[in-house]
């Protein structure tokens, strides 16, 4: 028996949870790989035992919107003046782009969650990366949201990025969408008035109700700064306010096996590893037997405990953004993009066929049409992997054109008919799809072809026979 352990069981109940935290504390900080965690801050995850109160509904919003519009600087504004009512913990703009590269280079890299309430509904946001290299994270980050806050700079207009996110955000399925024109304290009146109009055309262009988007406009740095008010804090709480009413609560899937994608695995000596998402369907109760899917693996683990923004859950309903203890599995057999999902509920799939449309050129897509045997990243929920198209019945697909694909993953990922996902054709967001038939599985020969090529293949049965 270790020291620890025999000091441990000579202590009192009460004290041996003290000691317990203790060590949990001192592990923490030692373990250093937690801590630059936007939604674990550190030794606090797992170690205070507040528990959440479900008051309101919960509801997921973030920011998206083009590099340097204003977006983290907009969520750190909303918990100022939030906090200022009790309703969150105010957050400064460093706290949210906590990483040493986005103080370095002044942008968001990583997606933050930030809680925080209003007197109806009790918030998740999502602040997304604007910067074209972290599409990705965008991504991901977006696929929490039930609804997003789009910023655009008053001084700039729509930009690449304004246009790429309202189009993803479209795909992913988030279909309402409050607009906060920012910086108006560095515009005039005039062309205030040009970039609404600008925005008010893009939205409909994207397939959202461009006249009767709700476009609120202010500066979110004078809020932060506490300056003029009329743009500053009054124009945050007009944006909360019309959050609050025109974003639904969705209905949420309580009565279907739980599922939640997971976004990312942290390891905290002592306790395990934790998983974070958001839960996208059914309800998670600590003790719950759970399954890990994709990436080739199904691994078998039991849920040990439940918080959502660092408070205990007695049970986490879908639409919950989560994180999860886990027993008996190491930080590294989990990765981003796999499913935790009630064991038997889900399945890995490597073949589907999808109704896809392929982006313009003015919309950002390819300038050249492709073919078969086409190489390109599917994205979709959390993950995403290599894939290959088939064009059934075609040659080619040009760009602008809706066509039916089928597409072949390098690895198989847990998808479902009716799923959506995006394709990347390297930093071109080529196309945006949804899953129509689950296909049968690639055969061995098949898969071999898939990631070696067919001479690869074809190389490695001729050595295989020399052998033997
Ligand atoms: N004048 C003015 N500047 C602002 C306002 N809001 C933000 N800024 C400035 O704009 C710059 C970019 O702000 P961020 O909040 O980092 O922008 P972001 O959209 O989060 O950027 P990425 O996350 O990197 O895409 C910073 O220098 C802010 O101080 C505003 O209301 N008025
Ligand atoms: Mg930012």
């Amino acid at each position: 028996m270790s020291a620890l352990v025999a000091v441990k069981q000579a202590l009192s109940p009460a004290l041996r949870s003290t000691f317990r935290q203790f060590l949990l504390n001192t592990n923490v900080k030692s373990s250093g790989c937690i801590s630059v965690s936007p939604f674990i801050i550190s030794k606090r995850y797992f170690a205070e035992k507040k528990v959440f109160q479900r008051t309101k509904p919960h509801c997921n919003i973030g920011t998206i919107g083009h590099v340097d519009h204003g977006k983290t600087t907009l969520t750190a504004a909303i918990t100022k003046v939030l906090a200022e009512k009790d309703l969150a913990e105010s957050k400064a703009y460093s706290d949210i782009d906590n990483a040493p590269e986005e103080k370095a280079r002044g942008i968001t890299i990583n997606v933050a969650h930030i809680e925080y309430q209003t007197d109806n509904r009790h918030y998740g946001h999502t602040d997304c990366p604007g910067h074209a290299d972290y599409i990705k994270n965008m991504i991901t980050g977006t696929a929490q949201m039930d609804g997003a806050i789009l910023v655009v700079a008053a001084t700039d207009g729509a930009m690449p990025q304004t246009r790429e996110h309202l189009l993803l955000a479209k795909q992913i399925g988030v279909n309402d969408i409050v607009v906060f024109i920012n910086k108006v304290d560095a515009a005039d009146a005039e062309m205030v008035e040009l970039v609404e109009m600008e925005i008010r055309e893009l939205m409909t262009e994207m397939g959202y109700d461009g006249d009767k988007v709700p476009i609120i406009k202010g500066s979110a740095l004078c809020a932060l700064e506490e300056k003029n008010p009329d743009i500053g804090q009054k124009a945050i709480l007009e944006l909360l306010d019309t959050v609050d009413k025109t974003i639904p609560t969705p209905v949420r899937e309580l009565d279907k096996p739980f599922l939640l994608p997971v976004e990312n695995v942290y390891s905290i000596q002592g306790r395990g590893t934790v998983v974070s998402g958001r839960l996208e369907r059914g309800v998670l109760k600590k003790g719950a037997e759970c399954e890990f899917v994709g990436y080739n693996k199904v691994l078998k683990s039991t849920v040990t405990g439940v918080e959502m923004f660092h408070q205990i859950l007695e049970e986490a309903q879908a639409g919950d953004q989560l994180g999860a203890l886990v027993r008996g599995v190491k930080r590294d057999d989990i990765k981003r993009g796999m499913v935790m999902c009630k064991p038997g509920s889900c399945k890995a799939i490597d073949q589907v066929e999808a109704q896809v449309y392929i982006l313009s050129k003015e919309e950002g897509g390819r300038t050249k049409p492709f073919t078969s045997f086409f190489q390109l990243q599917m994205f979709s929920r959390t993950w995403d992997c290599a894939a290959v198209c088939i064009i059934p019945g075609k040659e080619m697909c040009m760009p602008g054109e809706d066509t039916s694909l089928q597409l072949k993953l390098f690895r198989p990922m847990v998808l479902e008919q009716g799923q959506r996902f995006t394709l990347r054709d390297g930093k071109i967001t080529l196309g945006t799809g949804v899953v129509t038939k689950i296909l049968p599985p690639l055969s061995e020969i098949e898969r071999q072809e898939l990631t070696e090529g067919k001479k690869g293949r074809e190389k490695k049965e001729k050595k295989n026979k020399k052998t033997v």
